[in-house]
């Protein structure tokens, strides 16, 4: 099954997507189905290595199932050494994003090429000690930038808003690109981010382990909403 929302990028609207890193896992695609029904415009999955970051999470398989239950866009979170590998599995397994670590790979431009030649739209990352100023060569090339305001490898971690120059900077030279936030973002920490220009939210724990995440979806949205409809007044 095809994902639906191949082309959900590059209007740099408001966009939703939960991460299922502290979802059930036993219960992948009825998770997917309760977050996408909450209001979520796309689901964000985290493929974790145990080299890239201390930690693992699942592969292509797991992704190809979770396939046959979703239509939902897969944002794909790659913190993996060496992402060049997993371009075609993840491509035949119904990626629709694969976004790949600037930290992972020597050769940046040319991971960039083979994630577009394997059909999928492709963002980078960088960690939290990484400058921005190190995607700066890429962000023409590239359907999404994603700050990580947490380091990488687990959920349930605090916001660090130091990271916010990040995005005021690139969003202040690329009007138009989106530009995730990922970690600790929720109803506390979402105005920092939407404030500063981020218009893709991923958050995970807030919205997973609320009793309402419809609602928190809601607050989220609400406040990138107001924060784009602000910047384009000022303009
Ligand atoms: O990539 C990661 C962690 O490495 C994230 O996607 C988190 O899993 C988001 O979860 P919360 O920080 O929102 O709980
Ligand atoms: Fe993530």
């Amino acid at each position: 099954m095809a994902g639906a929302g191949g082309g959900m990028l590059g209007s740099c609207s408001c966009k939703i997507g939960p991460s299922i890193l502290n979802a059930d896992l036993s219960n992948l695609a009825s998770e997917a189905r309760r977050l996408m029904d909450c209001g979520a415009d796309y689901l964000h999955l985290d493929v974790m290595d145990g080299h890239f970051v201390p930690n693992m999470t699942f592969g292509h398989p797991v992704v190809k199932s979770l396939r046959q239950h979703s239509d939902a866009f897969f944002d794909m979170h790659m913190m993996v050494a060496g992402p060049e590998q997993w371009i075609e599995g993840m491509r035949d397994a119904g990626a629709n994003l694969f976004t790949f670590h600037v930290e992972a790979t020597d050769d940046v431009k040319g991971c960039i090429r083979k994630v577009k030649e394997a059909g999928m739209q492709v963002g980078i990352g960088l960690k939290p000690k990484t400058p921005v100023d190190v995607v700066f060569p890429y962000v023409e090339d590239v359907d999404m930038v994603l700050v990580m305001t947490v380091e990488p490898g687990f959920g349930g971690q605090k916001f660090m808003a130091d990271m916010m120059p990040k995005v005021q900077a690139l969003r202040a030279k690329y009007k138009s690109l989106d530009i995730e936030v990922d970690g600790g973002v929720g109803p506390s920490t979402i105005d920092l981010a939407a404030e500063a220009g981020a218009n893709m939210i991923v958050s995970g724990t807030a919205v997973v382990r609320s009793d309402n995440p419809r609602e928190v979806i809601g607050q989220l949205r609400g406040k990138v909403d107001e924060a784009i409809q602000k910047a384009n007044l000022e303009r």
